[in-house]
């Protein structure tokens, strides 16, 4: 697709994203971080990762799985927060089956580590919860209670994965502002590159969030994935003032799909397929990132904390 349709189609979103910047107040002046504990088993503080995508099913909890899996393969602390709240479904790719999710944290009825079960390999997952008319419309003051119930962790991991929703909701806008890092899946389709184009542009505008690392996923190989690459950066270096990393590539794979199909990871059943060996370099990547970056001293995010004072959290 030519760069000028896919700014032009981005920009016919601008009225969509104005409404939702107009509705959440003004953005913050600078971004804040709001995942932040220290791992005991690395002494590092936990790295908190948002996986976003914008449009639907591109591969956002597919990547979130593996990649999680990958790095507890790695011998890393992992959690798995599905924040696809209401349409969860990083428990059934799992094959777990829980008792309790986000909304049970939300009403009181339990803490953060009562919500986490032990998947594969010891990936802990915090499900969110599906089929709940309720849980697909947590207001924000609600989300800034599920990103602050994640500093009473009793012993943080190394990395935090938050399998964020598709779209350009609030949710998504506040995990990928509060975490340290941003991890945009694309794969080549007009509909996901414009839509992964508006979710850079509201992310760095009205979030500050000004560095991406991209994900190619459903790409024939290593060379389509730099093409997919700098065809979105192109565009993103002319209009907008953020940083886009090209963190690697996920093959078009059908073992992937089996996988997903018998309820468990590609890396888990198959690590020497093409997507298995994938996931196992994305990990090797992440590792590559060390000590993530405090732009502000305080955890919760600017805007968090007026969210969260005018509902009451
Ligand atoms: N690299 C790949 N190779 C083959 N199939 C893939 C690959 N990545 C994802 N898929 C398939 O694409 C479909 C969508 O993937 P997934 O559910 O991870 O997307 P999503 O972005 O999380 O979607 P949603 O936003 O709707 O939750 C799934 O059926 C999955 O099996």
């Amino acid at each position: 697709m030519n760069s000028i349709l896919a700014m032009n189609q981005a920009i016919g979103l601008e009225s969509m994203l104005r409404a939702l910047t107009e509705r959440q107040g003004k953005p913050p002046a600078a971004r804040d971080q709001a995942f932040g504990l220290a791992s005991p088993s690395t002494g590092r503080r936990c790295r908190a990762i948002a996986v976003a995508g914008g449009k639907g099913g591109v591969g956002k909890t597919t990547v979130s799985v593996n990649l999680g899996m990958a790095l507890a393969v790695a011998g890393h602390e992992v959690i798995l927060l599905d924040a696809d709240m209401g349409l969860a479904n990083v428990d059934v790719l799992l094959g777990l089956t829980p008792t309790r999710h986000i909304g049970h944290l939300l009403d009181g009825s339990c803490g953060i580590e009562d919500l986490l079960i032990t998947g594969p390999r010891g990936l802990k997952v915090v499900p969110a919860g599906s089929g709940t008319r309720r849980l697909a419309q947590l207001s924000n003051g609600e989300h800034a209670a599920v990103i602050r119930a994640f500093d009473d962790l009793l012993t943080p991991p190394d990395y935090l994965l938050v399998d964020t929703a598709a779209g350009l909701s609030d949710n998504v806008a506040m995990f990928a502002a509060a975490a340290d890092d941003v991890v945009l899946v694309v794969c080549d389709e007009p509909a996901s590159l414009t839509d992964a184009y508006a979710m850079l542009k509201v992310l760095s505008r009205d979030f500050g969030v000004r560095r991406f690392r991209m994900v190619a996923n459903m790409v024939r190989n290593a060379g389509e994935a730099r093409q997919l690459h700098q065809k979105l950066a192109r565009v993103t270096d002319r209009f907008l003032d953020v940083a886009l990393e090209f963190m690697g590539m996920v093959p078009h794979d059908e073992r992937l799909k089996q996988a997903i199909r018998r309820q468990s990871s590609v890396v888990d059943l198959w690590p020497s397929s093409r997507s298995g060996q994938a996931f196992k370099q994305l990990a090797g990547a992440v590792d590559t990132w060390g000590e993530p970056e405090r732009l502000g001293l305080d955890r919760i995010a600017f805007f968090s904390r007026q969210a969260a004072a005018a509902t009451g959290w």
